[in-house]
């Protein structure tokens, strides 16, 4: 429980940690035969030590560079891997014991792979879900109208899935996914690969089901679009390690203090003064246009000297771009990673 919030937390990660232990497969015949006589075993800590918990009705970005750890994470979550060692607890259960009650009561969805099977209509894996999870027909009927209804796929449903585009796809793995009605809903990348209009329809369907079922729901993106529509919290990692846990607002508060402001006039202006003005970091003048930087605080006295150069056409207030900040921050960390 989470006293300050009064919501029951539904994930409790202590510690948590994944290493892999794997051998390298020597190349060739020759390598293959050496391979099977001697194997070299390699270990790699992909999850290190992290501890975080997640209240009923959350929405939360696991975010990171390429490697971070954020799959296999996702997978000791849903009971996909064992761990190695730390605690875990979700909905009051071990992931890993797979106990058909637990399983019921979650749901992952990886945009990698497909969980419907491919050369017969979707409605069949969905028939299969309802067997699998012992759902009755007027809640199955129930759940499929609904869902179908908020992803528009009432017309997909009884097409061969190998015959429905990328997006189509995507809705209907959702429509599996959520079919048992899970309290917790575990994304892997759902929007890879998916133009703007079926991402855009992705996210809205995801808030929707937040929204109406109070479904709990981690989410991997490397697209910051889908985070900053959906998640209130992102918990950042990178190798292995939780870096950052708590709002986006604050991230964005901490690591770019500043606004950008950007203003354009009727005619050329001269903008020079601008820039020993308290509180105001770069400059850069061009014409008929001024784009500055500018201390939060700062901002409305700035903008009051933005109206006196001149006559405005059009100024726009806007904070970093989410996708820079995480740009940068993995850059970063890759680079003192390298040092170290
Ligand atoms: N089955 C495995 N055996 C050995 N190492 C693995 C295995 N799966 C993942 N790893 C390693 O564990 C680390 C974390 O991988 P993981 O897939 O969790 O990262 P990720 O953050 O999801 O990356 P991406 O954004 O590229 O999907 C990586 O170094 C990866 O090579």
């Amino acid at each position: 429980m989470n006293a300050s919030l009064n919501v029951p937390a539904v994930i409790a990660a202590r510690d948590l940690t994944k290493t892999y232990t794997f051998h390298q497969q020597r190349a060739g015949l020759g390598g293959a035969v050496k391979s099977l006589v001697k194997r070299k075993y390699e270990t790699r800590l992909a999850v290190d030590r992290i501890t975080f918990g997640i209240n009923c009705g959350e929405v939360v970005g696991l975010l990171g560079p390429n490697g971070a750890g954020k799959t296999t994470t996702l997978k000791m979550l849903s009971g996909l891997l064992y761990i190695t060692s730390g605690e875990l607890d979700v909905l009051g259960c071990t992931p890993s014991d797979r106990k058909h009650d637990h399983l019921r009561r979650i749901a992952l969805v990886m945009g990698q792979k497909s969980m419907l099977w491919w050369d017969v209509p979707a409605m069949e894996s969905l028939l299969l879900h309802k067997e699998m999870y012992g759902l009755g027909t007027a809640e199955f009927e129930r759940n499929v109208s609904e869902l179908a209804e908020l992803l528009e796929v009432q017309d997909l449903l009884n097409v061969q899935v190998r015959k429905v585009s990328l997006g189509e796809r995507m809705k209907l793995e959702l429509m599996a996914a959520l079919v048992h009605g899970p309290e917790i809903l575990f994304l892997d990348e759902p929007t890879i690969g998916l133009d703007v209009v079926a991402k855009a329809r992705v996210r809205t369907f995801l808030a929707e089901v937040n929204r109406q079922r109070g479904t709990t729901i981690l989410i991997t993106s490397h697209d910051m679009d889908d985070i900053e529509a959906l998640c209130s919290r992102v918990m950042i990692i990178d190798h292995g390690r939780l870096q950052y846990d708590g709002s986006l607002d604050e991230l964005v508060r901490t690591t770019r203090p500043r606004k950008l402001l950007r203003a354009t006039y009727a005619t050329d202006v001269d903008g020079g003064a601008l820039a020993g003005l308290e509180g105001v970091g770069a400059v850069d003048c061009d014409g008929q246009l001024i784009r500055l930087e500018v201390d939060r605080e700062r901002t409305g006295d700035v903008l009051g000297e933005l109206t006196r150069l001149g006559p405005l056409v059009d100024l726009d207030v806007a904070d970093a771009d989410v996708e820079d900040i995480m740009r940068d921050l993995f850059l970063r960390r890759s680079t003192v990673g390298d040092q170290a």
